[in-house]
């Protein structure tokens, strides 16, 4: 199977050495191109555009930063809508909002394209081992046909039904996810204030109810101030920012979420936006000094 694939990030660089090593044959592009280097070596070919790429390849699988991204690799001079047609195939999997996603979703159709979009649940070390979980929806049967990759990609793949369905579940996922990271925090900060070990406490943590690999695997860098970026802080504050406005289109109080949105805005002024998601601590640190 031969695909395109957009955005050579942490992620994007993962999941196309993936497939390359599933025997894929993978035509990459990325917007800093030099990025696409260490892709070559592994055996990839390369575009100079979006545009290119799908005409070059049946299916393209894009992995980008936010909304914005998403949106100028499509619609930009370039882009993908410049060679998406008929027999074509487009998937998404960065986290977006679902207004994103149905714009994407029109503009492919309208030419005559097909759209899933496949947002991913788990970081870089799920993605180097292909262990993500797939959240997709849109067309089933470019699902379908996207399986094979998926199965490479991931360890199990859900199909939403329509486009920004997908969108809406990987929100909700990361919301749950940024405000048991600022719970997380709180509580390693206040032990030690308290005068107690934080390493402790995740011993404590690890033997109980709460025990998750998220708390397992973060914990220990955390205690020493380390935050080697798997995902970036500020994607897991656009990823907060969009289940927020999610929960104002529902009518649905999320104070939780709200405040541990407030932290990584905090984080991201202190110039943490690069370091993992983890640095939040940093904020908690620092508000209570
Ligand atoms: N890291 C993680 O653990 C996870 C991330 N995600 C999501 O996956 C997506 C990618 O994340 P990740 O790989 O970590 O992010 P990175 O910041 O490492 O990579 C972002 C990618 O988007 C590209 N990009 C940014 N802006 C533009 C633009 N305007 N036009 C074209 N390309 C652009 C970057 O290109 P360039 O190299 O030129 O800057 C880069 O390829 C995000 O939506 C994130 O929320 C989902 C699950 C886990
Ligand atoms: O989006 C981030 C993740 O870990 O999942």
């Amino acid at each position: 199977m031969e695909v395109g694939f957009l955005g050579l990030g942490i992620m994007g660089k993962a999941m196309s050495t993936n497939l390359l090593k599933h025997g894929f044959k993978v035509t990459v592009w990325n917007r800093t191109l030099s990025k696409c280097d260490e892709l070559v070596e592994h055996g990839a070919s390369v575009c100079e555009s979006p545009a290119e790429v799908i005409k070059k390849c049946k299916y393209t699988i894009a992995m980008l930063s936010d909304p914005c991204a998403a949106l100028s690799v499509v619609f930009d001079k370039g882009g993908v809508l410049e060679q998406i047609c008929e027999g074509k195939g487009y998937i998404d999997m960065s986290t977006v909002d679902a207004e994103t996603s149905l714009k994407i979703n029109e503009a492919i159709t309208g030419k005559g394209g097909r759209f899933v979009e496949g947002p991913v649940s788990g970081s870089k070390k799920p993605a180097e081992d292909g262990q993500l979980i797939i959240l997709a929806a849109g067309d089933k049967a470019l699902f379908e046909e996207s399986i094979p990759a998926f199965d490479v990609l991931g360890k199990r793949s859900f199909f939403l039904g329509q486009v920004g369905n997908g969108a809406k579940m990987k929100l909700i996922v990361n919301m749950i996810m940024g405000s048991m990271m600022n719970a997380f925090s709180e509580g390693l900060v206040l032990a030690d204030k308290s005068g107690l070990s934080s390493d402790t406490l995740l011993d404590i943590l690890d033997l109980g109810a709460m025990t998750n690999p998220m708390f397992k695997g973060k914990g220990p860098s955390m205690n020493k101030s380390s935050y080697p970026p798997a995902f970036p802080l500020k994607h897991q504050q656009k990823d907060m920012r969009l289940a927020l406005a999610l929960g104002d289109e529902n009518a649905v109080s999320m104070p939780v979420a709200a405040a541990a949105n407030e932290a990584f805005k905090k984080a991201r002024s202190l110039g943490l936006g690069d370091l993992d998601f983890s640095a939040v601590i940093e904020a908690v640190k620092f508000s209570r000094e």
